[in-house]
């Protein structure tokens, strides 16, 4: 619930998401919970491999075969339950309520159709408008993500676009579709560190406008500290820290969420990959019996081998949560392990209860 009691516009709540291969079930989202309210900006951070992706297409509908949402995960959108839709419906929402903004704009434009045609196409499938009017609309939706020359730039193909210009035209695709709510996955990866600010700001500028609410996916910290309000950290399929963005930085909890941050250089440069915890993030392949963390952590100690941490509070408000044996603060070691176990106890059985694995 949010805090002025209003519904959040989502909650994802106990996703489990897994990948059924050959040899073995990768639990690539493994039971996350967390919420996105109106209007607001939801970051989701974390190394290569750790669920970021798989997380927001889950959310879009999009996992396929071998893949598979488990029972007992619940995505709620507008007092909807996405899980239970059918594939039309879906079509519909991704058409009209959710949009998606990937890190490669190729994946969302045509390279045989013109821009202008695509963003029209999308006008009238979504707002039912056509001709003269529908054309008009398109130049404004490119203006209103400042492609300069927007007139003559909608009768170009994708290729005759650069790589910043054609983030832009996506952006403005998606605005055709009067989206409430926008994915973003990484769109800015791809591009220079200058593109990549002008982008954040356009976004910026649009959620201020039409009220948007994001997700914002990335493995950047400076990029998250620019854009996002709140911050879900992600390790290895599990969210391992939640925190509102000033104090993510100010006061990190977690070990994982402190290597990250020590990762940026100066804290502030943009553009750098992070990749300087010593070790790789793991594979989850069987449910969590343990911190996955532990291996690389600078602080593990014997019971993080043992006992897999469940989310505590660790400021004042329920803003703040850290999944770690580290935490509740100021219980001895004993206690905050029994602690954890219990909780990890009580999740299996809810788990158990609504049907997921195991
Ligand atoms: N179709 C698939 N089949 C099998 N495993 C998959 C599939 N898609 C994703 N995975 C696995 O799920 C895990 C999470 O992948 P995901 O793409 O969500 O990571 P990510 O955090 O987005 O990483 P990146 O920063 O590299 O984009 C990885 O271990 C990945 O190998
Ligand atoms: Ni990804």
């Amino acid at each position: 619930m949010a805090a002025n009691g209003e519904e959040p516009l989502l909650s994802v709540s106990n996703l489990q998401t897994v990948f059924y291969t050959d040899k073995e079930t990768i639990y690539a989202v493994d039971g996350i919970d967390f919420d996105v309210k109106r209007g607001e900006t939801v970051g989701i951070v974390g190394e290569s491999g750790s669920g970021k992706s798989v997380t927001a297409r889950s959310i879009m509908g999009l996992i396929e075969s071998p893949g598979k949402m488990l029972e007992g995960s619940s995505i709620r959108f507008d007092g909807q339950e996405l899980t239970e839709f059918s594939a039309e419906e879906y079509q519909a929402i991704r058409g009209s309520g959710i949009g998606m903004v990937s890190q490669d704009p190729q994946q969302s434009l045509n390279p045989v159709y013109t821009v202008g045609n695509q963003i029209m196409e999308a006008l009238e499938v979504n707002r039912g408008m056509s001709g003269e009017p529908a054309r008009q609309e398109a130049i404004d939706l490119l203006e209103a993500v400042a492609i300069p020359d927007a007139a003559r730039r909608l009768d170009e193909y994708p290729h005759e676009f650069s790589g910043g210009m054609r983030q832009r035209a996506v952006i403005a695709m998606m605005l055709a579709c009067d989206p409430e709510f926008l994915i973003c996955d990484e769109p800015t990866t791809a591009l220079d560190v200058t593109i990549q600010a002008q982008i954040l700001e356009l976004l910026r500028d649009l959620q201020a406008e039409h009220g948007l609410s994001i997700i914002f996916i990335t493995h950047d910290m400076g990029v998250i500290a620019e854009i996002a309000d709140r911050v879900n950290v992600m390790y290895a399929g599990e969210i391992v820290e939640q925190a509102p963005v000033e104090e993510l930085f100010a006061d990190p909890k977690h070990p994982y969420t402190r290597g990250l941050l020590e990762a940026i250089p100066g804290r502030t440069e943009q553009g750098e990959q992070l990749r300087t915890i010593e070790g790789d993030v793991p594979t989850p392949n069987a449910p969590a019996e343990h911190c996955r963390f532990a291996p690389r952590c600078p602080v593990a100690f014997d019971a993080c081998e043992r006992i897999p941490p469940q989310p505590v509070t660790v400021e004042d408000g329920d803003e703040h949560t850290a999944s770690c044996l580290l935490y509740p603060e100021g219980e001895t070691e004993a206690e905050r392990a029994e602690h954890h176990r219990a909780a990890a106890g009580e999740r299996r059985r809810g788990r158990a209860e609504s049907g997921g694995e195991p």
